[in-house]
């Protein structure tokens, strides 16, 4: 086997409060993100949604230390995979690709290139997929290789989703145990798994599989865990006036507190780092909404970052790949399915072009009226509250 590589694929974070208004440009530009009608929009549009949301998302950054640990946290993650893959006799060059922040995935293919990796695993470090996490990523990583001819001498296959992996389910399963026996009654600890949300529109109009991944992956957990606690599901930081997947992680918390539940265990489950949506909206925000319902423990499962368990399974999975037959991006990311803005129209009509003419002149009324109310500093559009 020729030189081995594998390219971590994570989301980035802003390492500074000056970083979160461009990370935040980079997001919202992506069409995975938000996928206008009309594509000259997207820039604009993410300009004013980036400049709308950097004050408070600036806030919550600096309630974490100003930036968030998301790089720091993976380059741990990569020393710690390629110790162990080492040790496993699969010598491999780890690579970060960011999708919004620093090392941006063109650098990483930069330094692939640079460093004549033959055999190429791509790894997302999100355990399920979606069509805007390890899906974007995959997009532009087709890009890159439509783009550039001399990638295609690198051998590469894709790990679509990872979340039934054995040592993932366990060690979820580990920290879960450890939290719930610091309660004063392990039996009667609330197992609540709070996942990132997504749109409903990408599971029912573009077959989005995120949801019935992360279904698929709580029931697993429960299982592995082997206890009789009781358990929800619920989904966190919603942005934008659209229906995400619900029941919604604040809501959820409230309706446990009135029917009397008192310890809660939260459970990120839709990644494998700690990051803003950890340490700033679980440990802070939704811990005071518990509090104020009633709750009288709110215990954090702590995020699996390096656990030993987790990541020499992680180094399994890369050699099982490396010997099964290639996924190629094409295999995984299909070409027609859009993601696009405006789904209560869409699911009213249908996919009509009189629907698309529709959301396209809704797109320009929109963003024309944005520029009035942000040049003249007021205005009725408090449609902002969604950016
Ligand atoms: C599986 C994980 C994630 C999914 C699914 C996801 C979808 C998704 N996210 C946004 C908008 C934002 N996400 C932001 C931060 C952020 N998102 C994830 C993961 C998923 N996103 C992570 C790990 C992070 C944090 C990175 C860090 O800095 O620590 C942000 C920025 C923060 C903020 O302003 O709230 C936004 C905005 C959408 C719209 C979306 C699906 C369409
Ligand atoms: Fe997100």
């Amino acid at each position: 086997m020729g030189r081995v590589g594998v390219l971590l694929l994570n989301l980035g974070g802003p390492e500074q409060l000056e970083d979160v208004r461009p990370f935040l440009f980079n997001l919202f530009a992506d069409p995975e993100i938000i996928r206008l009608p009309v594509p000259w929009l997207q820039k604009p549009l993410a300009w004013l949604i980036s400049n709308s949301r950097a004050k408070q998302s600036q806030q919550n950054y600096s309630q974490i230390g100003g930036g968030s640990p998301l790089r720091r946290i993976t380059e741990q993650q990569a020393t710690a995979l390629q110790q162990s893959l080492e040790a496993a006799g699969q010598p491999a060059d780890i690579y970060i690709g960011m999708r919004y922040w620093y090392p941006f995935t063109e650098e990483a293919i930069a330094r692939i290139k640079r460093d004549r990796i033959e055999e190429l695993v791509v790894l997302p470090l999100y355990p399920q997929y979606s069509i805007s996490t390890s899906g974007s990523s995959f997009r532009l990583l087709q890009k890159l290789w439509k783009e550039d001819p001399s990638l295609e001498s690198i051998r590469y296959t894709v790990i679509p989703s990872w979340y039934a992996r054995p040592g993932y389910v366990k060690a979820m399963a580990e920290l879960i145990a450890q939290e719930l026996d610091q309660l004063p009654d392990p039996s009667k600890g609330h197992v609540f798994f709070s996942a990132h949300g997504v749109p409903v529109s990408y599971v029912e109009e573009n077959g989005d599989p995120y949801q019935r991944e992360i279904e698929h992956c709580v029931d697993l957990i429960m299982q592995a865990l082997g206890r009789s606690n009781q358990h929800t599901l619920a989904y966190q930081s919603r942005v934008g006036p659209v229906e995400w997947l619900q029941p919604y992680t604040e809501d959820a918390i409230e309706e446990l507190a009135e029917q009397g539940v008192n310890d809660l265990v939260v459970v990120p489950i839709s990644f494998v780092s700690e990051h803003i949506e950890t340490l700033q909206e679980i440990d802070m925000e939704y811990r005071e909404i518990a509090e104020e319902a009633g709750i009288e423990t709110f215990r954090r499962v702590p995020a699996l970052n390096t656990h030993p368990g987790f990541i020499d399974d992680m180094a399994k999975m890369v050699m099982e790949s490396l010997e099964s037959p290639r996924r190629l991006f094409s295999d995984v990311v299909e070409p027609d399915k859009q993601v696009k803005i405006y789904p209560q129209e869409r699911s009213a009509w249908g996919l009509t072009p009189v629907a698309e003419v529709w959301n396209g002149r809704l797109a320009m009324v929109g963003f024309l009226a944005l520029m009035v109310e942000l040049i003249s500093g007021h205005g009725p559009l408090h449609l902002v509250g969604l950016l």
